[in-house]
């Protein structure tokens, strides 16, 4: 960050009425007021570091269950000292988007994974070298580090997943989208999370059905940001 550019920034938002911004010593940008883009938001103060937010400053009812803060991953070891899910700013408005459209129907999102630092990418692709699952961090390294990618699944109100063709981080064919063995309630809701997913902005891959990318992932850098300082 260049701390001028930020100030003078600063500045020029905070003479428009309909967003604010400050800095603190710890090269914070705190910015106030969504409301071209969020109304929910548009009283509260949205903390921002990096140009990614915590998932639940965009929106509290999504449901967060970091697994790599957890022993419960392919790696078998706690990879994330905090359970703060962060994300590029858009990405997470984007996501609130699909959360709003599943509660229509008695649904939320429940994310499994959102911003991963370099530093863990480059663990996992010790313990999972094969780019089919994990992104290799000595190449373009993974979406996750921009913070614009999510793995994700649908919970219904009570918390329970819907089924879906395969567990997080199953890395074998059941997890592909191919999978020509899915039953027909797993492919009826992987299809319900997809066309929502795509309709508010982001795309998939095949080898992981968890896994989705903000189609604007090419307008951002990879940041490496520890997730527990935030
Ligand atoms: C490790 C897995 N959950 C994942 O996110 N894979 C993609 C391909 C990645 O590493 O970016
Ligand atoms: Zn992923």
């Amino acid at each position: 960050y260049n701390l001028n550019s930020i100030k003078n920034n600063s500045n020029n938002i905070s003479k428009t009425n309909n967003q604010e911004a400050s800095l603190n010593k710890n090269n914070i940008v705190k910015t106030i007021n969504y409301n071209t883009f969020n109304k929910a938001s548009s009283k509260n103060s949205i903390k921002k570091v990096k140009g990614l937010v915590n998932i639940l400053d965009i929106d509290r009812s999504i449901v967060v269950d970091l697994k790599y803060a957890t022993k419960d991953n392919f790696t078998g070891i706690v990879l994330y000292k905090s359970k703060i899910c962060l994300l590029r700013e858009s990405t997470a408005i984007k996501l609130k988007n699909v959360n709003t459209e599943l509660k229509k129907m008695g649904y939320r999102i429940k994310i499994y994974d959102g911003y991963r630092p370099p530093s863990v990418q480059k663990i996992m692709w010790e313990k999972a070298p094969d780019k089919r699952y994990v992104a290799n961090p000595y190449k373009k390294g993974s979406v996750h580090s921009k913070g614009c990618a999510v793995d994700v699944t649908i919970v219904d109100k009570y918390g329970n997943e819907l089924e879906m063709p395969s567990k997080f981080d199953e890395f074998s064919i059941k997890a592909s989208r191919k999978n020509p063995n899915m039953s027909t309630n797993a492919k009826k809701n992987l299809e319900l999370l997809t066309n929502i997913m795509l309709k508010n902005g982001f795309k998939y891959i095949n080898s992981e059905w968890w896994h989705f990318e903000d189609v604007d992932k090419d307008k951002y850098e990879i940041v490496e940001i520890d997730p527990s300082k935030f």
